[in-house]
């Protein structure tokens, strides 16, 4: 069976400088893949490549079936990979409800079973649908932002530091959403820098550094590398 995702040998950066220097790595379907590594590794950049934010100049990304390497964003959202930014991810100054609406820009007709999807996931924003946003704590605004990203019904859900400033609860919370949104046939690709909860709770890593493969493989073999620990685990 072939792979939802393949990056193969990806080059490429910002300007003329590349980050990236054959990086490969791919998503089965339905699989949590977590990139993990130092600052400054390019974790972030292999995410953007994915979802046409990069200068691509080398080596190819197929996403199920279809070689999206030179793709635009919004045609790659309408392919099925929805992305979650690090920051500004999203409205603050409209409910939550709103939020999810501005989520199904691409989808006509009755928003209402993408809505029960969504908030069977998260009930506690159904409960404060009305809410704005932007009043919201830190794990809360994050679940709106994944979300406004599965009102689409992506095949694949681009994570980048899901869980960055929340404290551990929140963080297991939102490792356990990832769980419930696997179940609902989605994959997930996610950067992490808790690099061991990730690991514990991915199916699968792969530890970047220098723009570069270094390490890759089943979350607990990763953790159990005495290199991997000593290198970018902190021992
Ligand atoms: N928009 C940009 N323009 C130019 N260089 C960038 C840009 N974004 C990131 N970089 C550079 O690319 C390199 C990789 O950054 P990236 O954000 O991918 O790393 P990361 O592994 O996600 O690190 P962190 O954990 O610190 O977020 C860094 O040297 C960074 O300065």
């Amino acid at each position: 069976m072939s792979a939802l995702l393949t990056l193969d040998a990806v080059t490429g950066g910002y300007g003329d400088t590349n980050i990236l220097q054959e990086v490969s790595m791919h998503v089965d379907a339905e699989e949590i893949v977590v990139i993990v590594g130092p600052n400054g590794a390019g974790k972030s950049t292999a995410m953007k490549a994915v979802f046409g934010l990069l200068n691509v100049r080398g080596g190819s990304i197929v996403f199920d079936g279809d070689n999206i390497t030179k793709w635009a964003p919004n045609r790659i959202v309408q392919r099925g990979i929805c992305y979650v930014p690090q920051v500004d991810n999203i409205f603050r100054e409209m409910s939550i409800q709103e939020n999810l609406e501005m989520g199904a820009f691409l989808k006509t007709g009755d928003l209402s079973a993408a809505y029960d999807c969504v908030y069977e996931l998260f009930p506690d924003l159904k409960e404060r649908r009305k809410t704005l946003a932007g009043s919201l704590s830190g794990g809360q605004r994050q679940m709106v932002a994944m979300g406004r990203a599965l009102m689409l019904d992506p095949k694949l859900l681009l994570l980048d530091e899901p869980t960055a400033g929340l404290s551990p609860r929140y963080m297991e919370q939102i490792f356990q959403i990832c769980r419930d949104v696997r179940s609902t046939g989605v994959a997930i690709l996610l950067v992490e820098q808790h690099a061991k909860q990730a690991l514990a709770f991915a199916d699968r890593g792969y530890v970047l550094a220098s723009g570069q493969n270094r390490h890759d493989g089943t979350g607990a073999d990763l953790l159990a590398d005495r290199e991997v620990a000593e290198m970018f685990l902190g021992g």
